[in-house]
């Protein structure tokens, strides 16, 4: 939360101001399993309205990242949708409301008042954007503090996360996708930045992860043409990193095993060693070379002798 605070009062918020804004737009939740096997489960939670994000699962979605950051046995997460679906976005209610207070005086009003003043109608959007991207921002599923030498600036999570998509990951659902280190997809899914069609870019740094992840051809015909990807082009341009099997997908628990599966390949292992390689990779990818350097000196510091490695050593491990 020390973050929090430095990173909202640079945009001249304080956090309980900004939970209690978020918290007048109700709806849906954000759920957290951690489970033995050091994978994690978060699940967007709103199927009323597609799992679109309503303000207090904006909150939920930072109080849940918190959690995880505490986890130190932790070593995967997978965000999935509720019901089959993904998620859809913002939740279109609540934006209506803002952009139009005719539609729902009691929104604005409540918005008004808990931002204690009165602004006009082309004041409170930009307020309220601003608010989502502070809360998304912080929230990014791949929040990790890194060791010393960058301070406690935080990048990622120390855990390897993959979207499960179902259904559709519209809007901010598709920029969700881009916070986790991999993306699954179920046949007939769908990831579409819709941003173009509602006027918008992405806000939620969908775009900057995008362009890391698909490069900036691939980012300028996706938000260009706002185009549907599929599981086949997903693959083909490197924004789906598997698809599931038809056989077991359209059942929700049997696409979780099978993500939960694939991810297994990838956290199999002692937890400090996992995460220390996510540390690693983000820094190598985030961090100018120097930084980064020093960054996986440090990292190697925290396994160099570490049970994992002791033990391999006595067990004279051959990599045949
Ligand atoms: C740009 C970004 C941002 O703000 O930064 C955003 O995310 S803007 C948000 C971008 N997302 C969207 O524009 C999504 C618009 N929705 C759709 O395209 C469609 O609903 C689909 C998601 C493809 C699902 O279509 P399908 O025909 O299967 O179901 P449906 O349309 O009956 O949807 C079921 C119920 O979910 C609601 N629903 C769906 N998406 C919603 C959303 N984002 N916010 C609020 N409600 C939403 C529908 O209004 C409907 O409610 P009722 O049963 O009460 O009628």
């Amino acid at each position: 939360t020390t973050i929090l605070f430095i990173y909202t009062d640079a945009k001249g918020f304080q956090e309980k101001e900004i939970r209690e804004k978020l918290q007048a737009f109700p709806g849906g939740s954000i759920d957290l399993v951690k489970q033995e096997s050091g994978i994690a489960v978060l699940t967007v939670n709103n199927p009323a309205r597609m799992n679109a994000f309503s303000g207090s699962m904006m909150v939920e979605l930072e109080e849940r990242v918190s959690q995880l950051e505490e986890w130190t046995e932790g070593k995967g997460l997978i965000i999935q949708g509720a019901a089959g679906t993904f998620c859809s976005g913002s939740d279109l209610n609540a934006v209506r409301a803002i952009s139009n207070p005719q539609v729902s005086p009691q929104y604005c009003q409540r918005y008004i008042q808990s931002s204690g003043q009165s602004s006009t109608q082309s004041e409170i959007y930009p307020t309220l954007g601003s608010v989502l991207n502070v809360v998304i921002d912080i929230s990014n599923p791949q929040v990790i503090t890194l060791p010393s030498v960058v301070g406690s600036s935080r990048l990622a999570l120390p855990l390897l996360s993959v979207a499960l998509v179902e259904g559709n990951a519209l809007g901010g659902g598709a920029e969700l996708t881009t916070a986790c280190d991999f993306r699954l997809m179920a046949p007939g899914s769908v990831i579409q930045f819709v941003h173009k069609h509602m006027g918008l870019v992405p806000g939620w740094g969908g775009a900057a992860r995008l362009v890391r992840i698909v490069g900036g051809q691939n980012a300028l015909k996706m938000l260009g043409g706002a185009l549907k990807i599929d599981p086949e082009m997903g693959l083909q341009i490197g924004l789906a990193d598997g698809v599931l099997e038809g056989s077991l997908a359209g059942s929700g628990a049997n696409a979780l095993l099978e993500a939960e599966q694939w991810l297994g390949c990838y956290t199999t292992g002692p937890a400090p060693v996992i995460r220390a390689i996510k540390s690693v990779v983000v820094s190598g990818r985030e961090l100018p070379l120097e930084v980064a350097l020093r960054t996986e000196r440090d990292v190697f510091g925290t396994v160099w002798g570490g049970p994992a490695n002791l033990q391999a050593l006595a067990t004279k491990a051959k990599h045949k």
